[in-house]
């Protein structure tokens, strides 16, 4: 069969203009990809996985390919016009893994692509330092760990003062690697469909719905399904029927150790775009209520557009600011659901922009968000109730010392996770009440739960 790469220049052109918003406007990584995989929708599958790719894959080792550049180029990355620096990152990334596009074609297409964006004046540059590189491609080497990474020096050092230097690396190593998408089978969609189905035939038919359209899904227990293979996920029926919802592993323990009982009401404070609210309220099987919080419109109308999808009755979005004092809502939940604002330090594989943009200040910043809405949200939990404060990042300030704070402050006591995560996931930690999920160690994203009882009276 035919070698189908790219379509060269136009391809390379719009991931140019994505890592021009993402990396000098400061835009999402996530966002800005696919607003624009929707906007050229006519590009077939080949060409929207290149761009996919090739984007995610700058971003994923920019720290080092921006190392390699400034070895070989004597103007440093820093001083370089923007369009000129990110153009180089873009075909640095293809020289250096992206085995099956000759060498000779990323230079002739950096070239043509910085005369079309009027630098006639810097081909020679472009050109002399894409080949210089490409040349010594086999000869490049790293001797410090941060960089074989691609990792910000000072978040690897946290890491490994936090960790060891075994499990900061098993990290650093797991962001690099291919990712799928995690995505949970909503069983209450399945049953309106085929009512009395049961839970391994429902799981049954959506992987067979899946592989009908070409994509390949690994079954990963639970109704978890690793994704991959497709194109669009509004285009396959299982996703526009609400058979599905994305939702990482990690993610999913959180409806699991929030174990809801028939019936009760749950208030998710953090919700959008409802991942863990959706999961409680099909684990509700119809029944109680989940209210799915968010800060702006915007956000809630995600939660509800995936509620739409879904068909559940049993939960609603609406718009509230977790830092507002809802005296409405004091001792009314069963079940509070304080997914919060965080670093996001355990998904970096999937959003590789925030190594860019995270800094130390920032994170506590957000360690001092989190301890906030958790002063505020404590109260509308009942006596005997359930509080689950979670993140997905891997930070001991923002996770076990604010767990410890909150139990330390608070009238909860922490809930013993043995009985509902041994023997998979042995933890020391697990009878303090929390568990930390770290990637390539976990088989999931980093993520941390925490689990505490209110205490009666
Ligand atoms: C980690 S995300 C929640 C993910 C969600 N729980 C899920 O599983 O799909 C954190 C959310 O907190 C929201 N947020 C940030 N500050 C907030 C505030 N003061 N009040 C309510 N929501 C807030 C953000 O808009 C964001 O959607």
């Amino acid at each position: 069969m035919a070698k189908r790469t790219d379509r060269g220049l136009e391809n390379r052109e719009i991931v140019l203009d994505i890592l021009m918003e993402v990396l000098e406007r400061g835009s999402f990584v996530h966002v800005v990809l696919n607003q624009a995989l929707d906007k050229y929708q006519y590009l077939d599958k080949a060409d929207r996985a290149f761009i996919t790719r090739l984007t995610e894959g700058t971003l994923e080792y920019l720290i080092q390919i921006d190392a390699i550049i400034n070895q070989y180029s004597k103007t440093k990355t820093q001083k370089m016009k923007p369009v000129i620096r990110n153009l180089l990152r873009l075909s640095v990334y293809q020289i250096l893994h992206m085995d099956r596009v000759p060498d000779s074609a990323v230079c002739n297409e950096a070239v043509k692509l910085a005369a079309k964006r009027r630098f006639e004046g810097l081909k020679g540059f472009v050109n002399g330092v894409l080949r210089t590189i490409a040349r010594e491609k086999g000869t490049i080497a790293f001797s410090e760990p941060w960089l074989k990474l691609s990792l910000p020096q000072w978040m690897y050092e946290m890491w490994e003062r936090q960790y060891g230097a075994e499990t900061a690396q098993a990290m650093g190593r797991a962001f690099l690697k291919d990712k799928k998408t995690t995505v949970r089978c909503n069983l209450q969609a399945l049953s309106r469909e085929l009512p009395g189905i049961s839970a391994e035939e429902a799981w049954e038919r959506t992987a067979e719905s899946l592989r009908e359209q070409g994509a390949e899904a690994s079954p990963l227990g639970d109704g978890l399904f690793d994704l991959s293979g497709y194109d669009r996920l509004e285009e396959l029926s299982a996703f526009a029927r609400g058979w599905i919802q994305v939702q990482d592993a990690s993610s999913a323990m959180v409806g699991r150790l929030a174990a809801p009982k028939r019936g009760d009401y749950v208030i998710d404070v953090c919700a959008a775009p409802g991942g863990k609210s959706l999961h409680i309220a099909d684990l509700l099987d119809g029944t109680g209520m989940v209210e799915a919080r968010d800060l702006t419109f915007q956000k809630a109308e995600l939660i509800e557009e995936n509620i739409r999808r879904c068909g559940f009755e049993n939960i609603r979005a609406v718009v509230m600011d977790a830092l507002w004092e809802d005296e409405d809502s004091v001792e009314k939940a069963d079940i509070l659901i304080a997914d919060l604002p965080c670093s996001g330090l355990g998904i970096l594989g999937k959003k590789p922009d925030i190594k860019q943009n995270m800094t130390p200040e920032k994170m506590k910043e957000l360690a001092d968000l989190q301890r906030q809405i958790l002063s505020v949200v404590w109260r509308y939990v009942k006596p005997g109730g359930r509080l689950i404060y979670s993140t997905c990042t891997v930070d001991s300030m923002e996770n076990e010392e604010n767990a410890r704070w909150f139990a330390g402050n608070f009238p909860f006591e922490p809930v013993d996770l043995r009985p509902a995560l041994e023997p998979r996931f042995p933890a020391e930690s697990l009878k303090e009440g929390w568990i930390q999920f770290l990637p390539g160690i976990h088989p999931m994203d980093g993520f941390f739960i925490s689990v505490f009882t209110r205490k009666n009276g």
